[in-house]
């Protein structure tokens, strides 16, 4: 099961990836910048440089700035009808480009290859997704209190967009906000994580192959040096009239803060702590084949990663022993291999943050069944613990990796004081066949998303987003516009 990564030739799965698709400069009003000051972009696999990439600075916000502007009349000027038909043929475009894209996400990110290809379905998901949204974005009629008066309210685009994307999702996390922006009028100035700035170039590459109008998609990668001056820039720039950030709570805070001079609308996907909840009904073969999807995607670095895992204590010996023998069905190891289920960690910070939660865990009590150790810098094994104490870091703060955590619970009420006591409120997960428990915890979970007898809960038809400090406003579904458009009220009078 657990197979010592293998060394990647870097240089041949380049040479797979179509030169325009392979991308180090920044992307600016349809010019590539080969700027003179550069950053590194590794493979987490092996820390190998893959290529230096050019390093945004304050002045080259300012610059897309300028060009959206011109950007933005153009743009939104033009119907509906036809910026679907671009925003839907960048999406044809991911999907064609598909092997490339996902050999990029994989080089940068250290995501196994069949994740990486699913990660693209799910990116070009939301272009055609918004396409459509874009078409139906809705005027209402609502009748007056007075006789001469009519009430009506439309949704106009909010204006230049600044977009910042982690390195988790790095391509879905783009196409989940640049193309319901585009769709609705609005040009994007995307600044990508500094560990995956490749496939947000590469994306950049096939925008404009697609036709969406130079002005009006800009791609500023930035080290992790001139990321915060480039990010308030952005927060702080009068014209840029929204802001829409997935990352971490700390950071989201930060950039709360430099947009309130602005007034900006914001966007906010931060931080999970996701509670994972076997009810005493449940399906445990079920569950526990939900709880490895909910886990061990992407190596346990998802924002929705199940954290918490809370297990009826009379279901939990049985429990245990059914999700050991689905631990060992993952598959771990060379990131390549299409078969891999479990890559690496994004840095060795990653993998030492892991590892440290695994030693206090065991200090305050808990049992080791499966894994537990660092195999090199960024690699850790999948790892599960149970009888985890409350206040163990590895419940109090995200994971990020590959450790599943569990502990026991007596009651319904007792598990859900627990799983509410977090700051966090991104998704939830629970398993029950009893159909009011179903209704009374999907209710009562303090999370933006719950999945009731499902691990999987993430597609471009739903609202994504948290409540409490996971974050402000929702991406996808029916909504996803709604973040980068203005709703004006006209009242004709005199009629
Ligand atoms: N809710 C969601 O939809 C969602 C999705 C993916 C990841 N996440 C969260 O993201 C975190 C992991 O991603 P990460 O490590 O890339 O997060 P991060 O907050 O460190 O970085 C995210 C982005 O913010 C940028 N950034 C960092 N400091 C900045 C600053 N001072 N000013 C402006 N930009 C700055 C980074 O360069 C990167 O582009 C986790 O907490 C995860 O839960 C949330
Ligand atoms: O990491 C957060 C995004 C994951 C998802 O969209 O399912």
């Amino acid at each position: 099961m657990f197979g010592r990564p293998k060394f990647v030739n870097i240089a041949e799965k380049i040479s797979q990836i179509p030169k325009g698709l392979y991308r180090s400069e920044a992307l600016i009003a349809g010019s590539w910048k080969n700027l003179p000051q550069k950053f590194a972009v590794c493979h987490p696999n092996s820390g190998e440089v893959i290529i230096n990439v050019s390093d945004c600075q304050a002045e080259h916000v300012l610059e897309a700035v300028e060009a959206s502007k011109c950007g933005f009349e153009m743009w939104k000027a033009k119907t509906a009808k036809e910026r679907a038909a671009i925003v839907r043929k960048w999406g044809t475009l991911i999907d064609e480009n598909q092997e490339s894209l996902a050999t990029l996400i994989t080089l940068e990110g250290g995501k196994p290859i069949s994740e990486s290809r699913g990660e693209i379905s799910y990116a070009s998901s939301f272009c055609e997704w918004s396409a459509s949204q874009g078409r139906l974005l809705s005027s209402e009629s609502v009748p007056s209190p007075f006789p001469d008066k009519r009430i009506l309210t439309m949704k106009q685009a909010i204006g230049v967009v600044g977009m910042i994307t982690p390195w988790n999702f790095p391509a879905a996390m783009v196409t989940r906000k640049a193309a319901p922006a585009l769709a609705v009028g609005c040009p994007v100035i995307l600044k990508p994580s500094e560990d995956t700035p490749l496939t947000a170039l590469a994306l950049g590459e096939l925008a404009l192959q697609a036709g969406i109008p130079p002005e009006c998609f800009h791609v500023l990668p930035a080290s992790r040096e001139s990321t915060p001056s480039v990010g308030k820039t952005i927060c702080e720039h009068p014209e840029i009239r929204a802001i829409s950030f997935t990352g971490s709570t700390n950071v989201g805070e930060t950039l709360l803060q430099q947009s309130a001079s602005t007034v900006k609308k914001v966007s906010m996907e931060l931080g999970g702590l996701a509670p994972f909840i076997v009810f005493e009904s449940a399906d445990l073969a079920a569950a526990a084949k939900a709880l490895i999807a909910a886990k061990f995607r992407n190596t346990g670095q998802t924002c929705i990663a199940a954290n918490n895992v809370f297990v009826h204590h009379s279901v939990m010996n049985e429990f245990i022993e059914i999700f050991k023998v689905e631990i060992t069905r993952l598959k771990f190891g060379d990131v390549f291999d299409s078969s891999t289920t479990v890559g690496c960690l994004i840095n060795s910070r990653g993998a030492q943050k892991v590892q440290e939660q695994v030693r206090e865990a065991l200090e305050k009590g808990a049992r080791l069944h499966s894994g537990g150790s660092a195999i090199d810098e960024t690699h850790f094994e999948p790892t599960l613990l149970s009888d985890v104490a409350a206040d163990a870091s590895c419940f109090t703060s995200e994971t990020f990796g590959p450790l599943c955590a569990v502990r026991a619970f007596d009651s319904e009420e007792e598990v859900l004081a627990l799983a509410n006591a977090s700051q966090f409120g991104l998704a939830g997960y629970f398993f029950s066949t009893d159909h009011h428990q179903c209704f009374r915890v999907a209710e009562k979970l303090e999370v933006g998303m719950v999945g009731i007898n499902s691990g999987a809960i993430s597609c471009c038809e739903a609202p994504f987003g948290g409540v409490k400090k996971s974050g402000l406003g929702r991406e996808g579904g029916l909504v996803g516009t709604d973040e980068f458009t203005e709703l004006k009220y006209c009242c004709f009078g005199d009629l």
